[in-house]
């Protein structure tokens, strides 16, 4: 179930991306807008137009799987995911069986109840706010019981509940064996939550290591230019910025 990469690039967004990801895992992809992030998580899912490189899945490079194959290995949500007509939160949710080709009834319910969608699921999509439809829209990767969930800033548009609510989630589908990759802003997410974090700068991977040592401060102080400093406990630390210098005159 290995999920690995050799020397992916796209030109001008991403270079020469190498590395094994572990299934059973939570890895951050963290960085900068810009730094190539969304690119490299669109290539890990095959779907990336001009990408150059290996990406191989099981010994098998993803550019030979059928796309329904893919789709059923990997689940994928894109930043901004579009719906593309409209159809009740159920109906949209039950798409992620579409590799598949059954029901999926429990697997439907299963992600229904991880989003905490059940008071949602008759409500037409086009009616939602833009938490609630991220939050189908990442019902129906899960509901595709996929071996890798690559999700692209899943938490941006969730209140702090849902956003706890969904790592535990993420986490305990790690813990039953799927590779889980995400595009986090939230450094302290990444620290808290993530076993492994990849940060890109200027499209290139400036660290791949656990989080303490891929986050440590001085390292964000070089690619984000922010100072600061991480405080509280271990699982539970938030990164204090220290106030910017202004010039007096
Ligand atoms: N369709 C495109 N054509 C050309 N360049 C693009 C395209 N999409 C993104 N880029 C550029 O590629 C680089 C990497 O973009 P990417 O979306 O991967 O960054 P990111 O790290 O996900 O950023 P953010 O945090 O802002 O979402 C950026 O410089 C961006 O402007």
């Amino acid at each position: 179930m290995s999920l690995q990469t050799q020397s992916l690039g796209v030109d001008g967004r991403l270079v020469d991306a190498t590395m094994a990801l572990e299934p059973g895992t939570v890895t951050a992809i963290c960085g900068p807008n810009g730094a190539g992030k969304s690119t490299l998580l669109t290539a890990l899912a095959g779907l990336q137009d001009g990408a150059h490189g290996d990406v191989v899945l099981d010994g098998v490079d993803i550019a030979q799987l059928e796309p329904r194959e893919r789709a059923r290995r990997i689940g994928y949500l894109p930043q901004d995911g579009e719906v593309a007509w409209d159809m009740s939160v159920r109906n949209l949710i039950a798409l992620g069986r579409l590799p598949h080709g059954d029901q999926g009834d429990s697997a439907i319910d299963c992600a229904i109840s991880a989003l905490d969608l059940g008071s949602f699921t008759g409500r037409p999509v086009s009616t939602l706010s833009g938490g609630e439809r991220a939050r189908v829209l990442l019902a129906r990767v899960l509901a595709g019981e996929p071996d890798w969930i690559l999700a692209d800033e899943p938490l941006a548009s969730l209140d702090l509940a849902h956003q706890f609510t969904l790592i535990d989630h993420l986490r305990a589908q790690a813990d039953a064996g799927a590779g889980v990759v995400l595009v986090l802003h939230d450094l302290a997410m990444a620290r808290n939550h993530a076993d492994r974090v990849v940060l890109l700068d200027q499209g290139r991977i400036v660290a791949d290591a656990k989080p303490d040592k891929a986050l440590a401060a001085r390292t964000i102080a070089e690619v984000f230019k922010v100072n600061g400093e991480w405080i509280g406990p271990v699982g539970q630390m938030a990164f204090s910025c220290y106030p910017t210098k202004k010039d007096s005159g």
